[in-house]
């Protein structure tokens, strides 16, 4: 029998989520049941349920298409504007359902900072990238700015090499520096969770080494939710694991159980490459 029909023919597929995973000390930051989601038609999450430990990083590994990235912008709302989006279940933040009537979704946005995939630094200077989620709330004394600017710039790594050059673009940084000045950007607000989607796919060994030492750093700070395609990098920076596969939580767990000793053979099977 080939590889691909025993996976095809694997239970694990409509079994429960396996779940061990760690709890930190903070409680929890989103509580996620029986959550759902279509794109018209087209059911792209089953009844997913776990909750992302504060302070913790989570990451979401699976194959292309498992709904990693459905998952993560359903946190922040961000698939809100998809054109015949459906959901049911909840996600909860401090007991409230994020999906619920009358909720602030500007508000909820900025309790969860969100880096892309591919840096997207604004066209204006590394200062006011900074600032810009300030001067949107219409801040404007130039002290709370500057010392924004420090501290956020400190936080994501990057203070050092910025500081003299920070009324320059930020479009020529190179690509790691306009990634880390996203981080920054993101954590201006304030936020709770920082939601990053393949954070490190655009950059070289180095600059995703910064990235990822940076990830360690936040931890703790704030809660972190990474989708990321390396095994690896999930292996290094993250508390806990969830392995998605078709739409499903396969399983929830600590990372190093997750690649070391999986509970659900398919998860096997993924960390140990068998498919992807
Ligand atoms: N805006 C959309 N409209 C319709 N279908 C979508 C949309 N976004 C994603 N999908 C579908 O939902 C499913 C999950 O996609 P998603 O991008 O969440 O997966 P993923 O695990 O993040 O994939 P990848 O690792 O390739 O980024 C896929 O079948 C995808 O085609």
């Amino acid at each position: 029998m080939s590889d691909t029909t025993t996976l095809a023919q694997s239970p694990d597929d409509t079994a429960k989520t396996s779940y061990h995973y760690k709890t930190g000390n903070q409680g929890v930051a989103l509580d996620i049941k029986d959550f759902n989601l279509w794109y018209g038609e087209t059911q792209a999450l089953f009844d997913t349920t776990f909750p992302i430990q504060k302070g913790l990083v989570t990451a979401l590994i699976g194959p292309s298409g498992c709904g990693k990235s459905t998952l993560l912008r359903s946190l922040n709302r961000m698939n809100d504007l998809v054109d015949g989006l459906r959901i049911s279940g909840k996600i909860e933040v401090d007991g409230f359902d994020i999906y619920g009537k009358g909720v602030d979704v500007i508000a909820l946005r900025k309790r969860m900072g969100m880096v892309f995939q591919k840096p997207n630094p604004f066209a204006m200077s590394i200062y006011d990238n900074v600032t810009y989620p300030l001067r949107v709330d219409g801040v404007t004394k130039k002290s709370i700015l500057d010392d924004t600017v420090e501290r956020c710039l400190r936080s994501a790594a990057l203070w050092d090499e910025a500081k003299d050059r920070l009324h320059d673009s930020a479009l020529g940084m190179s690509g790691g520096q306009q990634q880390r000045l996203c981080i920054a950007r993101g954590i201006a607000s304030d936020p709770e969770v920082l939601l990053m989607d393949e954070p490190c796919s655009a950059l070289d060994p180095i600059a995703t080494a910064k990235i990822e030492n940076l990830i360690s750093q936040l931890a703790g700070t704030y809660t972190i939710v990474i989708v990321t395609h390396s095994m690896t990098q999930a292996a290094r920076v993250s508390h806990n694991t969830g392995f998605m596969y078709l739409g499903r939580l396969i399983e929830y767990g600590a990372t190093e159980t997750i690649f070391t000793n999986p509970k659900v053979p398919r998860t096997n099977d993924y960390v140990t490459g068998r498919f992807g």
